[in-house]
């Protein structure tokens, strides 16, 4: 990648959705691409006003606006976009409580991922680029449950009853701010998809006019028409407003994938070289039911589009 123009301030990247909504798997493979040299990931659960224990104590979930030190994510927003270091709180998931801070500078990129990241004005408008991750519930709760009771020692039945009692905030808080992002990713299995398969899930992205998107109309050609068994290209209305909404499917082939990768690429040079699979080891990656390692070509084509979108703002254009 070219180096950075000294004059040139850091590219933010939000990266929003309710608690294991896929932000960090999707973080992955952004960083990877940007190459992790050049980007800073934050994660805004280190922004929590009050531990695990005092949490319980109070009543109060980790989702709730009054639960998080929100002027603090601001006003660090605002030194990281003008390229000044912060020192960062660390909450610790595994103790549940917090580790001494830690310093940051910020690199090219800084990728921003949490719950509350667009819910107040000056924190969004600190983003170059807004992404917010709308899983359906029903698979959120699959993800969380396995995800919890992997890294963060809960039993399955207080996963269920966490999720229950936060639902009202989830609501309040964590859900309207979907109309703040200028993509909504939404990893949904196949009707007939009965089974517990990741790396089958189709996503389905829409694409606000907030941001101007690689044009896509090319897949609607009539020599494309072999793309419409996996690939739809549609007008829609998102929260009351008109967007775009491009959906692809799981069981895509890899040619393609690789067309419709082609198209989001051809004025992104430096993305080129990641627009296979084949030839990229790391996009699309994810953890599967028992650990092991999968590729999904859903997952890395929102990878590759967010990235698309990083380099856009970065003016980054070989
Ligand atoms: N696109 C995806 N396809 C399949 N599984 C996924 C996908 N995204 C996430 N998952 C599953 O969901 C789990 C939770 O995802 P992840 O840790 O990325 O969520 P998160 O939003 O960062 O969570 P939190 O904010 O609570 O830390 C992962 O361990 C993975 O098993
Ligand atoms: O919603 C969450 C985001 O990850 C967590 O539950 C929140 O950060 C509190 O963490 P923990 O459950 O480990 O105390």
């Amino acid at each position: 990648m070219p180096s950075r123009n000294s004059s040139s301030r850091p590219i933010l990247l939000g990266i929003v959705g309710d608690s294991a909504a896929g932000k960090t798997t999707l973080t992955k493979g952004i960083a990877q691409v940007l190459g992790e040299e050049n980007v800073t990931v934050i994660c805004t659960d280190d922004y929590h006003r009050y531990d695990r224990k005092q949490r319980a104590e109070m009543g109060i979930s980790a989702l709730h606006p009054d639960c998080n030190y929100l002027d603090i994510i601001q006003q660090h927003l605002g030194l990281l976009r003008t390229g000044q270091p912060i020192l960062k709180p660390i909450y610790n998931h595994s103790t549940g409580m917090f580790d001494p801070p830690e310093y940051i500078e910020p690199r090219r990129f800084v990728i921003v991922e949490g719950l509350l990241g667009y819910s107040t004005r000056v924190a969004r408008d600190s983003f170059d680029v807004k992404a917010y991750l709308a899983p359906p519930e029903e698979l959120r709760g699959q993800w969380k449950i396995k995800r919890d009771m992997r890294k963060r020692g809960y039993t399955e039945e207080q996963v269920w009853e966490q999720l229950r009692q936060r639902e009202p905030d989830s609501e309040q808080f964590i859900r309207p701010q979907r109309q703040w992002s200028d993509i909504v990713v939404t990893f949904y299995p196949a009707e007939d998809n009965k089974g517990d398969t990741d790396l089958l899930l189709n996503v389905r992205l829409v694409l606000r006019p907030t941001i101007p998107h690689p044009d896509f109309t090319a897949i609607l050609a009539p020599e494309r028409s072999h793309l419409s068994s996996a690939i739809r290209l549609e007008l829609d209305r998102d929260m009351g407003k008109p967007v775009d909404v491009l959906e692809l499917d799981g069981h895509a082939t890899g040619e393609q994938v690789r067309e419709l990768e082609k198209i989001l690429c051809q004025d992104a040079p430096y993305l080129g070289q990641f627009c296979s699979l084949e030839g990229n080891t790391e996009i699309g990656k994810l953890v599967g039911t028992t650990g092991e390692t999968l590729q999904s070509y859903p997952l890395a084509l929102t990878q590759l589009l967010i990235t698309y979108h990083m380099l856009k703002a970065a003016k980054v254009y070989e």
